[in-house]
């Protein structure tokens, strides 16, 4: 019988996400042999820093990279919003599953949306993305650090410690915690980040038995969507020290792209749009990140990098 180990972080978020793609591949192929090896990673692991400060969204895959360039893993699972603009050389993504809710969520035990929130009151997110667009919404609010996976963001709300707290959507349906979201913060008002609620499987870029086992995984239309709003994303340089955020839809053969970049410090962001073509995402996206540096897009970048 054949095997494929996925490495996986230790959340319950990577679990859940890393459960639900092994049952995936059980279901595609009858027979394959599936199991999980769990690893704990740098960006699991500093807690008392923001991700930009300890170094990017990298750290959450490095330890699962070396553990396939070791031999020990096949593959491993990740939310495709927390995978660099540029992969890894060497490394592919074969499988990006069907996208869940790219929506995020507004979080409260008081107050039904940001409009209901009082003047001054704290909402905590570490994400640049949404302290941006909290800010253009509501300059009046008090933006509180909040790391950690979601289960404990949640017990920090709990603890009294928020007002609000702003999580992904997906991931609190995955955990079985949908019913605490109080809205949908959506498009085209509120923009996710880049591949947000999207799954991808990473494997070495010479496995070929392996990238063959998780293809039957790959969702055509999700691929074409986060495709546009990576290609846009890496065209302005985003990481996690700039707030990008992108969203892109498949309307028969008609692709649409909406991008905001923001300013963490101040509130500004610039917003445009675009159509383009669904058999050539990364042109869209470099369109409409090429619209939003005509639009000023720049400075926000360069004071990010500052
Ligand atoms: N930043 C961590 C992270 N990475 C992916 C998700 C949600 C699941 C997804 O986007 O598929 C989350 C939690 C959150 O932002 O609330």
């Amino acid at each position: 019988m054949k095997t494929l180990r996925i490495a996986t972080r230790k959340s319950p978020l990577a679990l859940w996400q890393t459960e639900h793609v092994a049952a995936a591949l059980r279901a595609a192929h009858p027979g394959l042999d599936v199991t999980l090896v769990p690893m704990s990673t740098r960006g699991d692991e500093v807690l008392d820093r923001s991700l930009a400060a300890i170094g990017g969204k990298g750290l959450f895959l490095k330890e699962l990279e070396l553990a396939m360039l070791r031999g020990e893993a096949d593959c491993a699972v990740h939310s495709l919003k927390d995978v660099p603009m540029e992969l890894e050389p060497g490394f592919a993504l074969p499988a990006i599953l069907a996208r869940a809710d790219y929506a995020d969520a507004f979080v409260s035990n008081r107050y039904a949306g940001i409009a209901d929130l009082p003047h001054g009151a704290r909402v905590g997110t570490s994400s640049l993305r949404r302290q941006a667009q909290l800010r253009a919404l509501r300059p009046d609010l008090q933006l509180v650090d909040l790391r950690g996976n979601v289960n404990t963001r949640l017990g920090k709300l709990d603890a009294g410690e928020y007002d609000a707290i702003v999580l992904a959507c997906a991931g609190l349906e995955r955990l079985g915690f949908g019913e605490r979201i109080r809205a949908r913060m959506a498009a085209p008002n509120w923009l996710p980040a880049p591949a947000q609620g999207a799954i991808a499987i990473e494997c070495r870029d010479d496995d070929i038995a392996t990238r063959e086992l998780c293809a039957a995984l790959d969702d055509a239309g999700t691929r074409t969507c986060v495709e546009a709003e990576r290609a846009m994303n890496r065209a302005l340089h985003g990481s996690c020290h700039v707030p990008v955020a992108a969203f892109a839809r498949l309307d028969g053969e008609h692709l649409h792209l909406e991008g905001l970049v923001g300013s963490a410090q101040d509130g500004r962001v610039v917003r445009s749009a675009g159509e383009g073509r669904g058999d050539a995402p990364e042109c869209l996206g470099l369109q409409v990140a090429q619209a939003l540096l005509d639009l000023g897009a720049g400075d926000f970048i360069a004071a990010s990098h500052a």
